[in-house]
């Protein structure tokens, strides 16, 4: 059974749009562990605009379940990452003017630079996961630089204006899985996944964990963050 993991970046962004200290993306967490994820995630962007150095902080003193830090590649990330020791650190690429994550990471452009970032995390105990498009020569150099695990992209899939380019999308995913697997990579998906798109997905069968964030938030938002996580998680149960 898939697991999933909730990302609590959004209840951040509340926060930060009045400069308070409520809502708590730590209290968030806590709750949707109560509610059963089983993972959480949170994106410290280099601009901070939601999730703050704080947070990831008290997050890693508190959580019982894994913390997956999704983050840029760079020196003060990574410093940041081996200082807090999150379980997992998933690799991102990031744009200051993007509203999200736009696209997955350029393994083949980069992967020299990847490769060193990868072993230093490693060295320190985290495991490392690549953010990745569906794209066939960015899984196998992401093999090649030494990533644990891959988290695929879904971000194309969930924007598919019709049901023929969004099974088109499903079938590059499915693709994209099974080159992952056949190298022996662990294989997560996530973004923009929500209560109508996400059981194609999971029906594929093999994907370990699924990172979703905004759409639990904004349902949370309308039913509680306890009702939210529940109904998704007996979605990624399959
Ligand atoms: C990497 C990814 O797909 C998302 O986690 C995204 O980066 C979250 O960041 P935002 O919450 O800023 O959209
Ligand atoms: N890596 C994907 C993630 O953490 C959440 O993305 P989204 O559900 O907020 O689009």
């Amino acid at each position: 059974m898939a697991r999933l993991g909730v990302n609590v970046d959004h209840v951040a962004t509340i926060r930060q749009a009045r400069g308070t200290k409520e809502p708590d993306p730590v209290t968030a967490a806590a709750l949707a562990e109560l509610a059963g994820a089983d993972g959480i995630t949170v994106h410290l962007r280099e601009d901070r605009r939601h999730i703050q150095d704080r947070d990831v902080e008290i997050l890693r003193q508190t959580l019982q379940v894994p913390l997956n830090l999704e983050m840029a590649a760079t020196d003060e990330m990574v410093a940041i990452a081996c200082r807090l020791r999150p379980d997992c650190v998933t690799l991102v690429p990031e744009k200051r003017q993007e509203l999200t994550t736009e696209g997955g990471l350029d393994v083949v452009s980069h992967s020299q630079h990847l490769k060193e970032v990868i072993a230093r995390l490693q060295q320190n105990g985290i495991v490392v996961s690549l953010f990745i498009d569906p794209d066939l020569k960015q899984i196998d150099q992401a093999f090649q630089v030494g990533t644990d695990t891959i988290e695929i992209h879904t971000g194309l899939y969930c924007d598919a204006p019709t049901r023929g380019a969004q099974l088109a999308e499903l079938a590059k995913i499915e693709q994209a899985i099974h080159e992952a697997k056949h190298v022996g990579m662990g294989v997560n998906a996530g973004h923009g996944l929500n209560y109508r798109n996400i059981q194609d997905v999971v029906a594929l069968g093999v994907i370990e964990e699924f990172n979703i964030g905004h759409s639990i938030i904004s349902r949370a938002v309308l039913v509680g963050l306890d009702q939210a996580v529940r109904e998704m998680k007996s979605l990624v149960a399959g």
